[in-house]
């Protein structure tokens, strides 16, 4: 059998069992639910976090040899959901399973083509949105989707429930895998791990250790190259705009060629010269690794969604899939080996001088140059997938408002070259950044596997739940935040420090997700995308003038429309 197969009816069987046995054993139940790589957690040395806040009344008691529901807590079969999907769980459950990660996108495939709300639905770029809208409205805020493979998808969105969840994280949390990129990782490639977005256990602990302090480090060393990379982007734009300073409809792709000209800069230590401003040859592994990204994140979206026919046969998609990520890996491989091959010629000599993320990644034991392939495929589908779509929309909400665009103009101007301390000390950049991922996050909504049970809302979530916390749901709800669809940076503001208000955030808001399994890169993001902004608005005065740009609020979440902005010298 194969390992995917495998780890999904581990999955599988865990949530049989607990249900069957009502989690009363907690030493059997602490296998986590996925990832042949993900290690067992040990319950005796998992810290346990009370899951249910200190104000609620109900009470769940801490995970023991014996767990005693409390009284009144519904069980987990009367979480509410769409009932003809239930009927659809029941015919396909003498099906043999598949796994639970589907589900979710399985259900959304069927639905968005209408087939359960019908015509009251809008089914636009943004129709899961109105989709979990619905299913909230209409079910409650826990709503159970009764997978037809046999896995369970449960849904929330409200901060308290969110706050339970995440509270009760253990210490290896474990988010749903992509199974095609998995796949492609661990049965194409045959790599040893599929990537730190989709390890568990002990090995995503040590290999996400080992990349975030360095990651830290090297970008803040690299803030004079980042500038440079900037300036480029600057050039580019002139050269591009045509008569009415308008950029072309392949603006975006501009943006992606910062964004992996910056990312190559941290974690190669090497200038690929995306931005050239002779443009790019068609044989140039810059072009070669831009499109191929394009392509990865394209097919990885069309093989996650609906149903998982590739696991199959080799569909369309997957082929796509296993072209594209090939391509990315014959690019990078190339320069991840000269950098193995320059270390093993240090080490016998002086001491290593460690300057790019790889080299760092490189000189663990047991590293070698394809498990690194693994992690930068990783930071390119996560990280600049998300990158670009935050710029994008920076970009966007700024010329939207020119008010606001003025008020973080004469903060850039009060700076005169970014230093470090400059970065993290721009009060009205960091509040733009934050209003842009409130309105448009990049990962809308965060997935788990339940390590613990719990109780959210009086139902009891048993351990090995698939929980879906659709986030960008809470940071647009007027409760959480006043007139929430508007752009308003100031609402990050103290009224009359200037400071950053960091109650607001808490669970309404998490755009770069939490805890231990949070965003690998939150510091790198935000001081590349100060940098750009601040050369950017110096000079240059951005406008748009066609119709409003949603996010497609995708796996991968990109602007739905061509970025038409205009860029205006300043005089
Ligand atoms: C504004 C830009 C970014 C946003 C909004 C963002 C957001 C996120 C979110 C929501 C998650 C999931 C967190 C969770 O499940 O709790 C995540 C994970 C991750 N991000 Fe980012 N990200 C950004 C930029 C980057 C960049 C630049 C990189 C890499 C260079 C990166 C690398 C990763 C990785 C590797 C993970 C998986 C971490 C793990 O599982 O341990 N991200 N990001």
């Amino acid at each position: 059998m194969s390992l995917l197969k495998c780890n999904h009816l581990k999955k599988l069987h865990l949530q049989v069992f607990l249900r069957r046995n009502n989690a009363s054993d907690v030493t059997k139940t602490a296998v986590i639910p996925r990832g042949s790589l993900g290690q067992a957690i040990n319950p005796q040395t998992t810290p346990f976090v009370n899951p249910v806040s200190p104000t609620t009344t109900r009470v769940i008691p801490p995970l023991s040899t014996e767990i005693h529901k409390p009284i009144n807590v519904s069980s987990f079969d009367d979480v509410p959901g769409p009932v003809s999907l239930n009927f659809l769980s029941k015919i396909w459950n003498v099906i043999p399973v598949i796994g639970t990660e589907i589900t979710s996108r399985m259900i959304q495939y069927m639905l968005s083509a209408g087939k359960l709300f019908g015509s009251q639905l809008s089914w636009g770029s943004t129709w899961w949105q109105h989709l979990f809208g619905k299913f909230f409205t209409v079910y409650g805020p826990v709503v159970r989707l009764r997978g037809p493979f046999g896995g369970d998808v449960v849904l929330i969105s409200r901060p308290e429930h969110a706050k339970i969840l995440f509270n009760s994280e253990v210490a290896y949390p474990v988010r749903a895998s992509l199974d095609s990129v998995e796949k492609y990782c661990m049965n194409h490639r045959k790599y040893k791990q599929p990537g730190l977005f989709l390890m568990s256990g002990l090995e995503w602990d040590k290999l996400r250790k080992t990349i975030e302090a360095p990651l830290k480090s090297i970008a803040f060393n690299q803030i004079t190259t980042l500038d440079k990379i900037s300036d480029e982007f600057i050039t580019r734009i002139i050269q591009i705009r045509n008569a009415q300073e308008e950029m072309p409809s392949s603006f975006k792709d501009e943006i992606y060629k910062w964004t992996l000209e910056c990312l190559c800069s941290v974690t190669l230590n090497k200038r690929l010269g995306f931005l050239d401003p002779s443009g790019l040859s068609t044989s140039s592994d810059p072009l070669r690794l831009l499109e191929s990204l394009k392509g990865a994140t394209e097919a990885v979206q069309k093989c996650e969604i609906g149903f998982h026919m590739w696991k199959f046969v080799e569909t369309p998609s997957w082929k796509s899939l296993v072209r594209n990520c090939d391509n990315i890996d014959t690019v990078m491989h190339k320069y991840v080996q000269q950098a193995h091959d320059s270390l093993r010629a240090q080490k016998d000599g002086a001491k290593v001088e460690k300057t790019s993320l790889i080299e760092c990644l490189l000189l663990r034991e047991n590293m070698y140059p394809e498990d690194v392939m693994t992690v930068l495929l990783d930071l390119m589908l996560v990280g600049v997938n998300a990158t670009v779509h935050t710029v994008a929309f920076m970009f966007y909400h700024l010329a939207k408002s020119p008010r606001c665009q003025q008020k973080l103009y004469e903060e850039i101007c009060e700076k005169k070259t970014l230093t470090k301390d400059d970065v993290k000390n721009m009060p009205y950049m960091q509040a733009c950044i934050k209003e842009v991922l409130r309105l448009k996050p990049a990962i809308p909504f965060l997935t788990r596997i339940t390590n613990n049970d719990m109780v959210v809302h009086n139902y009891s979530i048993p351990k090995g739940t698939h929980v879906m916390v659709a986030t960008r749901i809470s940071s647009v709800r007027d409760e959480h935040f006043e007139d929430s669809h508007k752009f308003m940076p100031e609402r990050w503001l103290h009224p009359e420090l200037g400071l950053i208000n960091k109650d607001l955030k808490d669970f309404a808001f998490m755009p770069y997700g939490f805890g231990a399994r949070g965003c690998i890169a939150k510091e790198l993001a935000e001081m590349q995308i100060t940098i750009l902004l601040s050369k950017v608005l110096k000079k240059f005065r951005i406008e748009y003038f066609y119709a409003d740009i949603l996010s497609t609020q995708r796996l991968f979440s990109m602007p739905d429309k061509p970025l038409k902005f205009r860029f205006v010298e300043r005089i």
